[in-house]
This record gives structure tokens, C-alpha cells and sequence, in this order.
């Protein structure tokens, strides 16, 4: 998919790897609306992206995700401003093993809500156009993550509910390819004061710290790279992209039928 003209919707855009998302697409060429519910923050990059790409190109809606009302009004308001949504970038995520309902409620029912009322308005079973939607997980998404029980779930479950609605999608003619990102660590807000966001397994912390050492870290510029490739790349849909500082794949599963 060519981005140029494109309209794109990122949540939880206003710091780390969704700030470095909407900043990729802007450069080539989408205009993008930036939800988030820190309005303080996404104001301020709202004001320095106009200035950068020019008045038209951006939009900030204050958002929370876990809000039915409001994603469902930003995401009307987008289409209104922009004439559509061709793309949708379910990334805003937290990682709070204490108030673990919530962490639950915005990693992974903020993904499925907001990739059903993305759908809504680009399903060409709807009279949309079509498009791509790339949802956040992480590679704690595809094996555990001690430390972080709750949201190696919550991760998991994004990418499982991905592939079977990239599998729905592609099977009921939506016109939409949906892929899910799976990176390690990387250098943001949500990976810092770790002790403090692992409630009882806290223990852990110094274990996750050599963890990620090991591992070492991504810059947010080389997850937004991946995020490119997934939404122009009219191959991918269903997948599920594993971004580690030196190496990305392309993730096999069992084929169960
Ligand atoms: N930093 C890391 O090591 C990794 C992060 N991820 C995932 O990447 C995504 C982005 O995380 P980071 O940029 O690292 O975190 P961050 O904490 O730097 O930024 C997250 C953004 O999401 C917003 N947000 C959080 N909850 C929200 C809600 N309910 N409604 C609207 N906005 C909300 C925050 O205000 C913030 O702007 C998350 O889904 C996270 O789980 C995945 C792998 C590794
Ligand atoms: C404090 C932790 C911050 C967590 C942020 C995050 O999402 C980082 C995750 C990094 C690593 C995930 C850990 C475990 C994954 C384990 C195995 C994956 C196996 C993949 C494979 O090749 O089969």
C-alpha cells in the first residue's frame, strides 16, 4: 500500500513506540490522527508535527481506548476530518501487573475494541475502502515473560485474536490485511521503574532487567520501521512480526486444519 494521501489512526500515540509510528507515516506521506489519553503530551507533539508536516496533515483526539464513546466518536471524528481510515494502529499498551483488570482491559480489549470500530468504518462489507490494521503485542506475546504474568497474557491474546480476525477477514471479503507487531525491549516510558509496575513478582525485577541486557534494547525508530512493512507490504496479513534489535521474523505456528 502506498501511503501517500492515507489516513491513518494511531492509539496511544503521544509518547514512545506510537509517537515513532506516527512519525513514520507521516514521513511518508499519511495524514494521522493521534489518540491518546495523556492530553498534555499529545498536544505538545501535536503542535511541533504541524509545524514539521504542515496544519493539515495531523489531528489529536483525547482518547482513552478503554471508552467505547470516546474511541468511537475520535475515530468519527477522524473520517469527518479526513474523508476516511485506511489505517489503524491499535498500539496504546501499559504494563501494571498490580492493577491487573486494567491492564487486561487496555492491552486487550482496547486492541479488539479498537479493531471492531475500525472495522466498522473500513470494511468493504460496510461501503469502506479497505486497508490494514496493526496491532501492538509483544514478544511477550509469543513466550513468557516471568516477571509479567498478566500482561504476557494480555499479549498473547492480542496476537491470537489478530491471526483469527485476519483469518475472518480475508475469508468474509473485508478488504482489510490485519497483522500484529511482537517486539522485545524497548527504550520508552513503559520500560522504566520496572520494580515499581511488577507488584508481587517484583522479585523478578533484576532477572528481567539481565533479561533485556541480554537481549539488548530497540530504539522506537526501528519498531516503526517494522510497522512500515506491514502496512505496505499487501502480502502480509495474518502475521505476526517478531522485532528484535539484531534479527525480525516472521512468526510459523502450527497448522491446525
Ligand atoms: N517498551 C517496550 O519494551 C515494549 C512495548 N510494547 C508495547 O508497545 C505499546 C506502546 O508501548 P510504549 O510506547 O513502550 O509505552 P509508553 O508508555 O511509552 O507509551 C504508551 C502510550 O499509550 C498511551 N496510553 C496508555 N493507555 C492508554 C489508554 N487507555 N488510552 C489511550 N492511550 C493510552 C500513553 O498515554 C502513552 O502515550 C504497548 O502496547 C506496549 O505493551 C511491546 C513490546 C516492548
Ligand atoms: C519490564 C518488562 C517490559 C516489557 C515490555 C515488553 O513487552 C518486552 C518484552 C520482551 C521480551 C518478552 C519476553 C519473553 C518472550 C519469550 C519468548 C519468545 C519466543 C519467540 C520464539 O522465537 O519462539
Amino acid at each position: 500500500m502506498a501511503l501517500d494521501g492515507k489516513v491513518a489512526v494511531v492509539t496511544g500515540a503521544a509518547m514512545g513506540i506510537g509517537k515513532a509510528m506516527t512519525e513514520i507515516l507521516l514521513q511518508n506521506g499519511a495524514k494521522v490522527a493521534l489518540l491518546d489519553f495523556n492530553e498534555t503530551a499529545g498536544k505538545s507533539l501535536l503542535e511541533a508535527l504541524k509545524k514539521q508536516y504542515g496544519q493539515e496533515k495531523t489531528l489529536f483526539l483525547t482518547c482513552d481506548i478503554e471508552s467505547e464513546e470516546q474511541t468511537k466518536a475520535a475515530l468519527q471524528t477522524t473520517r469527518e476530518t479526513f474523508g476516511g481510515i485506511d489505517i489503524m494502529c491499535n498500539n496504546a499498551g501499559i504494563l501494571n501487573e498490580s492493577t491487573w483488570e486494567k491492564t487486561v482491559s487496555i492491552n486487550l480489549m482496547g486492541v479488539i475494541r479498537g479493531t471492531y470500530l475500525a472495522l466498522e468504518h473500513m470494511s468493504k462489507l460496510n461501503g469502506g475502502q479497505g486497508g490494514v490494521i496493526i496491532n501492538t503485542a509483544s514478544m511477550a506475546g509469543l513466550g513468557p515473560l516471568p516477571s509479567c504474568p498478566v500482561y504476557t497474557a494480555s499479549k498473547h491474546g492480542v496476537v491470537g485474536f489478530t491471526r483469527a480476525i485476519a483469518a475472518a477477514s480475508s475469508a468474509l471479503g473485508y478488504g482489510i490485511r490485519i497483522n500484529v507487531l511482537c517486539p522485545g525491549f524497548v527504550q520508552t516510558d513503559l520500560f522504566s521503574n520496572i520494580p515499581a509496575r511488577l507488584g508481587k513478582f517484583s522479585l523478578l525485577a533484576d532477572a528481567t532487567k539481565k533479561m533485556a541486557e541480554k537481549m539488548e534494547t530497540l530504539s522506537v525508530s526501528e519498531v516503526a520501521e517494522c510497522l512500515l512493512e506491514l502496512v505496505v507490504d499487501e502480502m502480509k496479513n495474518g502475521e505476526a512480526f517478531m522485532v528484535l534489535p539484531k534479527s525480525k521474523k516472521y512468526m510459523t505456528f502450527p497448522v491446525l486444519l
